[in-house]
């Protein structure tokens, strides 16, 4: 891991972050539209519906783009910020910029190295990495391949707390610094993409690594996932999602672990004051990336809402539809303590495995540093509302 600060500029062509590389990867386009179309070209048509999908008419995932483009940046002269530093903190560990890799189930069918691959890229850039439940390899596999680089973990609360716990445990046992709640898939969401074509990757084994590596799932089987690989699967049906998950439910996570919770999907100001006043240590606005709930806000208008329901208590941070550093850029701007990544370096891990993963991070970082450099802002907490002119919704 390379935990060295980064400091930025002067610049030569605008982007000094990415002398680290050489230079752009060929094969990874820098911009996101063409990055997504060069990954469907490479991505099997299930791969694709999976990724790419979204719930309903996908009206979310459109919301979560309107958001962003609402709203502009005013870009500010003659301020001075020559020198950079983007490094960020986030519970107790400095990443090496202000985001992280949001949890993605099943990479197995975007690359054969999957969550490996993603392991390797947020380690050598220090882009802390948050492990999903729904990951093709086993934590303590996945953590093998990321070394003592920082790692969050991603849990999905099922019908079995005694799950729940043991993913808790194994996650603080191989280093991860926070544990991270997903609230927003209790079940899964209204596909059409995926509907249509008629695949679940679950039924068929994928994406279930940490349940057939843990010692309470295998307790269910009539035999062991290795011996009847269709059992495990139909028991992950069984077992996974509960729609009357609720607040007193998930408090037992304090007789756990004394690791830092952090509740993703939180998409309300009255939820986020509670996710306050229940003790949680921090929220990550989330709407799944529009996976979830049809017709739903985009996270970007819901942002400010929750930002002032947390009062500065806890770091609210933010993911859905970041594609760029501007993204970032106005999400630190209305008071985002870092921003998660996800489809786009899924399709940077689809085109070229670690090393595509690797640089769309990478651009990104460069690109929000060129923002901030274009702003006057020498680090990420200098980026202000004052730097926006917000859009109506
Ligand atoms: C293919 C795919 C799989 C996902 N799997 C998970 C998962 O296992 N756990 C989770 O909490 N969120 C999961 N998400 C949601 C992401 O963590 C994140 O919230 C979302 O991708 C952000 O939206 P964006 O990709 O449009 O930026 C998944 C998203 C996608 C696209
Ligand atoms: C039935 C298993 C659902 C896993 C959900 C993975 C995920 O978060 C997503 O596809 O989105």
């Amino acid at each position: 891991m390379n935990d060295t600060p980064r400091q930025y500029g002067p610049e030569t062509q605008g982007a000094t972050y990415l002398r680290g590389l050489g230079g752009a990867v060929p094969e990874v386009p820098t911009n996101f539209l063409t990055l997504e179309a060069k990954a469907k070209e490479k991505m099997s048509p299930e791969a694709w519906a999976y990724t790419a999908g979204g719930a309903g008419l996908e009206s979310a995932m459109d919301a979560n783009r309107a958001a962003f483009q609402r709203t502009q940046i005013i870009p500010r002269m003659l301020k001075g910020a020559a020198q950079r530093n983007l490094t960020t903190e986030m519970f107790g560990i400095k990443a090496a910029g202000p985001i992280m890799t949001c949890p993605i189930g099943v990479l197995e069918m975007m690359h054969p190295e999957a969550d490996l691959a993603v392991a390797r890229a947020t380690a050598a850039l220090n882009v802390p990495m948050i492990i999903s439940s729904q990951a093709s390899f086993s934590m303590e596999e996945i953590a093998k391949a990321h070394g003592d680089a920082p790692r969050f973990f991603q849990l999905y609360w099922g019908k079995s707390d005694a799950i729940a716990e043991s993913f808790v445990k194994r996650a603080e046992a191989i280093g991860c610094k926070a544990i991270f709640i997903t609230l927003d898939t209790v079940i899964l969401g209204w596909r059409p993409r995926d509907l249509n074509i008629g695949y679940s990757p679950f039924l068929r084994g994928q994406g279930i690594a940490q349940y057939t590596s843990d010692p309470a799932f295998r307790a269910l089987l009539p035999q062991t996932p290795e011996e009847n690989p269709q059992a495990a699967a139909f028991q992950f049906t069984q077992t996974f999602g509960d729609a009357g998950l609720d607040w007193a439910r998930i408090a037992k996570i304090r007789s756990w672990t004394k690791l830092p919770v952090v509740l993703k999907g939180i998409m309300r100001a009255d939820d986020a004051a509670k996710t306050v006043s229940e003790g949680y240590d921090g929220i990550l606005v989330s709407n799944h990336g529009g996976r979830q709930v049809d017709g739903g806000i985009g996270t970007f208008d819901a942002l400010p809402g929750v930002v002032a329901a947390a009062k500065g208590k806890i770091p609210v941070m933010i993911d859905s539809g970041i594609r760029c550093g501007a993204d970032i850029f106005k999400a630190l701007a209305l008071g985002a303590t870092a921003v998660g990544i996800g489809r786009p370096y899924v399709y940077g891990l689809a085109i070229a495995g670690q090393a595509g993963a690797q640089a769309v991070l990478e651009y990104l970082l460069a690109e929000l540093d060129v923002t901030m450099a274009l702003n006057g802002c020498a680090s990420p907490q200098e980026i202000g509302p004052e730097l926006l002119a917000l859009g109506k919704s």
